[in-house]
């Protein structure tokens, strides 16, 4: 049993000295940050600083070395996730993705993936059985329910009128909404995003900032998102983690982050031995602004 009641608190998420090593490569080392409750966190670092691996040991597809990743639900369950199993971190600890690369069923209609992603909770309503299947008891009020959330999804990410077409043929930024809308129905508390403004044009990167926003506000979902585009990142960010080789470099607010000399250069790509110099050089251009 992995699912123990606690006081609520504001952590929603804690990573706790997180490490994944593969053969000799330590692609994560000693790694911890939190993600409150009702924010949008985001995770971001140069290519390779083991994002994917940090989200993909969240999520269960990955088993850490070493270290305990926590999940506080608002009901007071606490789940530690590294010892879970990935469905049972989807179903119970209510923690939902996307990827990198879309992942539609792109011969489906757009209503049907958002039906597709609620089967598990029809089933249940089913009893597993033909009667329940047939309309009997608790699954007829169930399938309502979940055209309606199919439906609630639908408008707040701008896909109404896109319904019946198959997912397929939406364009790339519709595509990128319609699989968050279908993270969405499965109601989760915690929605981790994999690049999700990667491919988007600036038009399709303010519509998916907007949804973002309004899942926040309006879901009562928190957000976990990593990140290359920094106009999504800085824009729409509670909070910001920033790794670099599998290590944690800087915390804090967007503007924090987006002004501390580690990260500048390791963005810029610079030798360790360089660091200092740029952090010097920084500095002085930063007091030189405030003069
Ligand atoms: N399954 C795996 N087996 C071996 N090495 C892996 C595996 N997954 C990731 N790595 C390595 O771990 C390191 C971190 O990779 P990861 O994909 O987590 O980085 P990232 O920050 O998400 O990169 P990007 O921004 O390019 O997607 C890399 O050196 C990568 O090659």
């Amino acid at each position: 049993m992995n699912a123990v009641t606690v006081t609520p608190d504001d952590v929603l998420l804690k990573v706790d000295h997180l490490s994944m090593k593969f053969g000799g490569l330590m692609a994560i080392n000693d790694f911890s940050f939190e993600a409150k409750r009702g924010d949008i966190t985001a995770l971001i670092g140069p290519n390779g600083a083991g994002k994917t691996t940090v989200f993909n040991c969240i999520t269960g597809f990955y088993k850490p070395t070493m270290g305990m990743i926590t999940l506080n639900q608002k009901s007071g369950k606490q789940f530690l996730l590294e010892r879970l199993p990935d469905f049972r971190i989807t179903r119970e600890a209510k923690v939902a993705r996307t990827f990198q690369n879309i992942r539609l069923f792109s011969g489906l209609t757009v209503l049907e993936n958002l039906l597709v992603a609620q089967h598990n909770k029809l089933m249940r309503a089913s009893g597993f059985t033909v009667l329940g299947l047939l309309g009997v008891g608790k699954y007829r009020a169930e399938a309502k329910n979940a055209i309606e959330l199919a439906r609630f999804w639908l408008e707040k990410a701008d896909l109404v009128d896109r319904a019946d077409d198959p997912a397929g043929d939406l364009p790339y930024g519709a595509q990128r909404r319609l699989e968050i809308a279908r993270a969405m129905c499965t109601g989760p508390e915690l929605l981790c995003l994999d690049e999700p403004a990667a491919g988007l044009n600036p038009r399709e990167s303010l519509v998916l900032n907007e949804f973002l926003r309004s899942i926040r506000k309006d879901a009562d979902t928190s957000i976990l998102l990593i990140e290359h585009d920094m106009s999504v990142v800085m824009e729409i960010s509670d909070h910001v983690v920033v790794l670099e080789y599998g290590q944690k470099i800087a915390d804090g607010t967007p503007d924090e982050v987006k002004n501390d000399p580690r990260v500048i250069a390791a963005y810029l790509g610079v030798e360790d031995e360089e660091v200092e110099e740029v952090i010097a050089e920084v500095e002085h251009l930063q007091e030189g602004e405030h003069r």
